[in-house]
């Protein structure tokens, strides 16, 4: 069967309603990384503030793994950890029905404080989860063998409410052409080569880091710090902010249309040059979507590449595709 689940866009992430053991939780579906974690009543009421929190002992379908913990710290330095058990997990349709699902029992202050998510939803490979003593397998991969399709999309608006589907590609999604990279999954992540990118139409080689992962977790777009620096060598006013974490400018800048290759296919896919501010931080300075990776090996391509183009991620023969929409 096929499924879909409306995130509610977030400034900078995208919940879907997700129901486990009964209890509806609003999760932060991301490619970037594998482990299903929630908000639970182990949690200080401090912590869980006015998040949803999953109480297993009200769960009739609950089971345990004794001994079982993970902890997990992601990209942007947040993070959690907990214990482990197994139940029902239901998106929109499907279900699986023995799914790991990892109890916080500690959360960093970001995921405190972001009120809009009760916690994650990995949708990348499971050799990246980190439970111990076995990593378990993400909801797409316990479902996959029940999917007409093996693929799930990503449908990321910017203000409207996006789209994930699980088991079809929805067609009328899509305009053109669907451009498909194979993945590399031996980093666990939906990993694909990229090697040029595009300032105001031009295209230029890559001189560093020659990959990027599709992560749905990640609000910017990380590029390479060199083509970071050469994107806003373009963009008049522009500094690297210590303290605002990274590359300003003057609201009133003229900014460029910048691009990134996908796979070594060619194809470039673009963001206007007006779609590339992230927030303003105040005194008329804003904060540019397209920030340097800080000297790691992949670039990480976010929400705010993503929202731009309707995504497949396909688990049969390990690729990515995306399309103008
Ligand atoms: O952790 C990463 C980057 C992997 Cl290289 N993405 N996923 C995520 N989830 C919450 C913040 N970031």
């Amino acid at each position: 069967g096929e499924v879909s689940a409306t995130p509610e866009p977030n400034e900078s992430e995208y919940l879907s309603p997700v129901s486990i053991g009964g209890q509806t939780l609003n999760l932060d579906f991301d490619t970037g990384s594998a482990d299903l974690w929630v908000f639970s009543t182990s949690l200080s009421s401090s912590s869980i503030g006015q998040h949803a929190a999953f109480d297993p002992s009200k769960s009739s379908t609950w089971e345990d793994y004794p001994g079982a913990s993970w902890q997990i710290m992601y990209g942007d330095g947040s993070g959690a950890s907990g214990t482990v058990g197994f139940d029902v997990v239901e998106i929109g349709g499907a279900t699986a029905s023995r799914q790991a699902v990892e109890i916080a029992t500690k959360v960093s202050s970001s995921f405190v404080s972001d009120e809009n998510n009760d916690g994650l939803l990995g949708l990348g490979f499971s050799k990246i989860n980190t439970i111990e003593p076995q990593p378990q397998k993400t909801f797409f991969e316990s479902i996959l063998p029940k999917l007409d399709q093996p693929v799930f999309t990503a449908d990321l608006e910017d203000d409207a409410a996006g789209t994930y589907e699980f088991g079809r590609i929805d067609t009328t999604k899509y305009t053109g052409t669907l451009h498909v990279t194979p993945v590399d999954s031996s980093n666990g992540f939906w990993e694909f080569a990229s090697t040029a990118y595009s300032i105001g139409g031009t295209t230029y080689q890559n001189s560093g880091a020659s990959t990027a992962i599709a992560d749905t977790g990640t609000s910017l777009l990380l590029v390479d710090d060199n083509v970071a620096q050469a994107f806003y060598a373009q963009v008049q006013g522009s500094q690297l902010s210590r303290t605002a974490g990274g590359y300003v400018y003057p609201c009133s800048a003229q900014v460029p249309d910048f691009g990134v290759q996908i796979g070594s296919s060619g194809f470039i896919a673009t963001i206007p040059g007006s779609d590339i501010t992230f927030a303003e931080v105040g005194q008329g300075t804003c904060f540019g979507g397209v920030q340097g990776n800080g000297g790691g090996g992949i670039q990480i391509f976010g929400d705010v590449l993503l929202k731009q183009y309707f995504a497949v991620f396909n688990g049969g023969n390990e690729s990515f595709g995306i399309a103008a929409k």
